[in-house]
């Protein structure tokens, strides 16, 4: 079993029962057993003018290899109605691999850790609340300590999971 945790994003359509059926979906799937779910967040926008996002993240023991946990993701994002349009534009539902247990990988279709989540607010808040104790193997520093370097000042809590 290897320990990991997925982001899930949403802002086009009704985005909390969106991510509220992706958790479910997620959680049928064999070899996905939930250990921990952050509560949801709003988030203002990174990157192009598009409404605000709903976020959160599920930390889950998987029985799954992190190539075909990312085939996984993404037939659930296209389950979701996931149109790919522009770079970081707005979409029905998002869902990346943050973390599998201390893996560093960086192949051309994945990257673990994922590459941008330290710097963005709308992954470390909900991360740190649900595996504060997580030492992130790049830089080899925890989760709870990397969150204050972040500013948060866009993250408002929605939801207490
Ligand atoms: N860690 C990752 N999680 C999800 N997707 C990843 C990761 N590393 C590389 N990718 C690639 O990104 C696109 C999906 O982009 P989104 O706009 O985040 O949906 C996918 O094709 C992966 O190969
Ligand atoms: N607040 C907020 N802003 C966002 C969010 C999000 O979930 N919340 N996702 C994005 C999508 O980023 P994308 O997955 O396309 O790019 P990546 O490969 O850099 O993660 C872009 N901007």
């Amino acid at each position: 079993m290897h320990d990991s945790v997925i982001a899930l994003g949403s802002n086009i359509g009704d985005s909390l029962t969106i991510l509220e059926a992706a958790v479910k979906t997620l959680h049928k799937v064999p070899g996905i057993t939930y250990k921990n779910i952050s509560s949801w967040y709003r988030t203002k926008a990174v990157g192009p003018p598009q409404p605000d996002y709903l976020n959160g993240c599920v930390n889950c023991l998987v029985d799954i290899e992190p190539f075909e946990l990312l085939k996984i993701l993404l037939e659930t994002e296209n389950k979701f109605g996931r149109e790919r349009k522009e770079r970081w534009g707005a979409r029905t539902l998002d869902l990346d691999l943050l973390l599998y247990d201390d893996l560093i990988l960086d192949s051309p279709t994945l990257q673990v850790p994922h590459p941008r989540m330290l710097e963005r607010a709308f992954v470390m808040v909900p991360l740190a609340e649900i595996v504060p104790d997580w030492v992130e193997p790049i830089s080899r520093r925890a989760i709870k300590e990397l969150v204050k370097e972040v500013d948060c000042s866009g993250v408002c809590l929605l939801t207490d999971n």
